[in-house]
C-alpha cells in the first residue's frame, strides 16, 4: 500500500518551510493542509492535541510533532534519498547540536528583532548577529553545514533566510558585511529547488511581517 503523507502547515512558518524541504529533498508525494491558526481545524486539534500546532506530519494516520523531530522522521523513514544526518553517530550528534542551536535561538530573537520596541531592538540585534556570527564560524568553508552535503542543519536554518531583509531593514544591520560566508551559503541553498520553491521571496515576506506586525501591536 502506498504510504499516505499529509503535511498541516501555515505557509509563512520556518518551521513548516522545514518540514517541506524535507519532503522536497526526499521526493515525497504528500496532501498539503493550510491552517488557519486563528481557526485551528478539528484535524490539527486532534493529531497535535499537547501543543496545537503547525507543522504535524501525518503518515499513514499517526501524527509526528515539532519540525525537526519531523525531518529527522522523515529521513530514517525514507533513508535511501538524500540524507540529511550524517551515518556516523558523532559527526550526527555534532549536526543535532547545531539544529538545537539555530532552533532555540534564532526564532526567538527573530521575533525580538522583528516585534520588539526600539529599546529592547539594539540587544535583541545584537545578540542575533552574535548568532549569526557563531554559525559563520561553524560554517568556515564548508558548502553546507553538513559539510558538503545539505542536511539538517541547513534544513533547520534556511527558512531564516527569508527573514534577513527585515532583520536588515529593522535591525539596521548588513548580514553580508559581518557574516560573508553565511550569506553566500543562503544564496547556495537558494539554487536548490526544494529551498527555492519554498521560501518567499525576501522582499514581499518583509511587506507581510510588517503587515503582520501593526497588526499584532495594534491588539
Ligand atoms: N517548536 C515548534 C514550533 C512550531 C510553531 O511555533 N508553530 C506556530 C506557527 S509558526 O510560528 C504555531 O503553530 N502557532 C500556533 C499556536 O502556537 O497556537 C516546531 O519546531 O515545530
Amino acid at each position: 500500500m502506498a504510504d499516505e503523507v499529509i503535511l498541516l502547515d501555515f505557509w509563512p512558518s520556518p518551521f513548516g518551510m522545514r518540514a517541506r524541504i524535507a519532503l522536497a529533498e526526499k521526493g515525497i508525494e504528500y496532501e498539503y493542509k493550510e491552517e488557519n491558526l486563528s481557526d485551528k481545524s478539528p484535524l490539527l486539534l486532534k493529531m497535535n492535541p499537547v501543543k496545537k500546532q503547525i507543522p504535524v506530519l501525518i503518515h499513514n494516520g499517526k501524527p509526528v510533532c515539532e519540525s525537526l523531530i519531523i525531518v529527522r522522521y522523515i529521513d530514517e523513514v525514507w533513508k535511501c534519498i538524500s540524507p540529511l544526518l550524517p551515518s556516523d553517530s558523532y559527526q550526527r550528534a555534532h549536526a543535532m547540536f547545531w539544529a538545537d542551536y539555530v532552533d532555540k535561538k534564532i526564532y526567538s530573537l527573530a521575533r525580538q528583532v522583528w516585534l520588539s520596541s526600539v529599546e529592547e531592538h539594539e540587544a535583541a540585534n545584537d545578540e542575533l548577529m552574535g548568532c549569526f556570527k557563531q554559525l559563520e564560524g561553524e560554517l568556515g568553508d564548508k558548502a553546507y553545514f553538513g559539510n558538503d552535503t545539505f542536511g539538517i542543519v541547513d534544513v533547520a536554518l534556511i527558512p531564516f533566510y527569508s527573514w534577513f531583509y527585515m532583520f536588515e531593514q529593522c535591525g539596521n544591520m548588513s548580514i553580508e558585511a559581518e557574516c560573508p560566508k553565511l550569506v553566500a551559503w543562503g544564496k547556495r541553498c537558494m539554487e536548490k529547488e526544494s529551498v527555492s520553491k519554498t521560501l518567499p521571496d525576501q522582499h514581499k515576506f518583509y511587506d507581510l511581517l510588517m503587515d503582520l506586525k501593526k497588526k499584532i501591536l495594534a491588539k
